[in-house]
């Protein structure tokens, strides 16, 4: 694992961003494992300005996203085909048919998700699979207890998981129970994958990700099984690493060699 460490959330938003953009410019044709909620934002927001300068062309990657909630149409405003649309393919002027997600109204979830597995093998496989972290430890809604083997399915979601999503949805609207997501097998697939958290109340899951047992009690820490992980952090999420001083004399600055 690499683990960069960067002052603020703005300045780790940016170095991911960045990686995903040299990637890009080195495959313009990449195909991108994609991830939503709120610390992705700020990512999307600096790849679509790179976009709109110029300096990077979104129009022939394939993205991949992880995830996306039972029950919620594509044009429901709290699912993630909207969040997609949202922050990346209507600010970059993408045809959002680049950017895959499950269906999650489709009529037989398991059935969907079964298909979605196989359109990213079919695609050739993820490059570069782009990653948040749950506050329990999750990476797309594999919750703990997930099988590390894991291919994609459906999921429960956890209390917690759907107690910190609530605030994307309205008064009196319910944050749906199940989500079909990439299993923890899908994402260790991908050739390359690039996590971001920020915040204090991540840093108790970063530190179990990464210097903690590879255990399905925090499935994040499968990652260590990745041979190409990089983990981008603020200084709040890296806070409660032990092994930080080792990181930041490998990685000074947060600064890493290109992906691609
Ligand atoms: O970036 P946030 O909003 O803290 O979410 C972290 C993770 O939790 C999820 O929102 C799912 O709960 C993921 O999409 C995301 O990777």
């Amino acid at each position: 694992m690499k683990i960069l460490i960067l002052p603020d959330p703005d300045a780790a938003a940016a170095r991911v961003a960045d990686i995903i953009a040299r990637t890009l410019v080195a495959r313009p044709e990449a195909v991108l494992g994609l991830a939503t909620g709120g610390t992705m934002e700020p990512v999307y927001a600096r790849l679509v300005a790179q976009a709109r300068s110029g300096q990077v062309a979104l129009d022939r990657m394939t993205g991949f996203n992880l995830d996306e909630y039972v029950g919620l149409p594509p044009r429901h405003p709290q699912s993630y085909h909207a969040f997609m649309r949202a922050h990346l393919a209507a600010p970059a002027g993408l045809d959002p048919a680049r950017l895959n997600l499950p269906r999650g109204d489709a009529p037989d979830a398991a059935a969907e998700a079964a298909r979605y597995e196989a359109a990213i093998a079919a695609s050739g496989g993820i490059d570069l699979q782009l990653l948040g972290l749950g506050a329990n430890g999750h990476i797309g809604f594999n919750e703990p207890s997930s099988s590390l083997a894991s291919p994609t399915r459906v999921k429960t979601l956890n209390h917690a998981t759907r107690a910190a999503n609530a605030r994307f949805f309205g008064p009196g609207e319910e944050v749906p129970r199940h989500a079909i997501t990439m299993g923890i097998a899908t994402i260790l697939r991908a050739r390359h994958a690039l996590l971001l958290a920020t915040g204090a109340h991540k840093a108790q899951a970063v530190a179990a990700m990464v210097e903690g047992p590879v255990s399905a009690r925090c499935p994040a820490s499968a990652l260590q099984m990745h041979p190409a992980a990089t983990i981008v952090l603020d200084a709040a999420a890296a806070a409660k690493l032990e092994l930080r001083d080792y990181y930041e004399t490998v990685h000074p600055e947060g600064r890493e060699p290109c992906l691609a």
